[in-house]
């Protein structure tokens, strides 16, 4: 897979990138839907001091340590969200959802409310006890494979305590629709839910988008072309393979504008079509 990487690599730099450089986005801003939510505003306190719940699962072997942040108490029902709320952090790989989402859950800790974070446990790249940023920051999480053990997970009485959910990776839960519905209709949660709005060939992925009609805001996030270095708004392949899923980072995906998408997939089809067997009958 190596030399199929190498190849792609090979043929699309001399094709797409005659002065070849490479673009890192910058750290994600937050647009102003999150930015100037009235979230973090009409409702903010006092902020108790910073502290990690006591939650009846951290010495559990099955909780990671400090996987529920927050206020020992938990907030006054008074200042609850009284019917729920759902926000949907939307893009490309590389854009910040994850960044976003964590810093979203750090202020809602830092207004006093008791949050836990989860993430799919397809997700293996970083261990499975924490969310994880490309850039290397970190945040305790719960990995499951459906959000629907959630609450056996936590257990009824730090659930019923909870405030805010944060969802990472969320293309990967089929059942993200009914747990975001009952989250935030039902049970009153504040759910911040962060995903792939689309796959490598540009394909709604998993139930993301199926969200977009319950949430109160939805922000879709850009990465910047790894080759011009414009905005981003898709995820290129870089690997020969073609199943929608496959677990990764920079070394089998990269951001890249429409124009470098394109020609992209261009390249990336001729060079798949050069790598089958019947074009390399010495390669066995
Ligand atoms: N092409 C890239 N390759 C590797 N890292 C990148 C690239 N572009 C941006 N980054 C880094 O990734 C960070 C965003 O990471 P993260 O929040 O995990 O994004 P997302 O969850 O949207 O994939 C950026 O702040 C930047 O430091
Ligand atoms: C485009 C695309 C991505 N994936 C995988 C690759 C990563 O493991 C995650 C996305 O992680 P990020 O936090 O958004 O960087 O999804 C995939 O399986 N299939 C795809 O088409």
């Amino acid at each position: 897979m190596n030399s199929t990487r190498s190849i792609i690599s090979m043929a699309m730099r001399s094709r797409l990138f005659p002065n070849p450089s490479s673009f890192r986005s910058p750290p994600p801003q937050l647009l102003p839907s999150i930015q100037s939510s009235p979230l973090l505003t009409s409702r903010a306190q006092p902020s108790p001091p910073l502290c990690l719940a006591r939650s009846p699962f951290r010495s559990s072997s099955s909780c990671p340590a400090g996987a529920v942040l927050g206020a020992h108490d938990p907030l006054p029902m008074s200042s609850r969200s009284a019917s729920g709320e759902i926000h949907v952090i939307l893009g490309p790989m590389f854009a910040g959802k994850t960044t976003a989402l964590i810093r979203r859950m750090q202020d809602e800790v830092d207004c006093g409310r008791s949050v836990a974070m989860v993430k799919s446990d397809r997700d293996t790249r970083y261990g499975l006890d924490s969310v994880v940023t490309h850039d290397g920051v970190k945040m305790p999480c719960f990995a499951l494979s459906e959000l629907s053990s959630f609450q056996d997970k936590l257990g009824t009485e730090a659930y019923d305590k909870l405030n805010v959910i944060g969802i990472d990776e969320a293309q990967f839960f089929e059942d993200l629709y009914d747990f975001c519905c009952n989250a935030a209709d039902h049970d009153g949660k504040i759910v911040v839910v962060a995903g792939l709005d689309g796959d490598y060939l540009r394909r709604s992925f998993g139930s993301v988008l199926d969200v977009v009609p319950l949430a109160d805001s939805v922000t879709k996030l850009t990465a910047r072309c790894e080759i011009c270095g414009r905005r981003a708004f898709f995820t290129l392949r870089k690997a020969n393979e073609t199943q929608t899923e496959l677990i990764g980072g920079a070394d089998v995906y990269m951001p890249v504008c429409r124009q470098h998408y394109i020609d992209g997939q261009v390249v990336l089809e001729a060079t798949r079509t050069i790598l089958r067997p019947e074009f390399n009958p010495g390669s066995k």
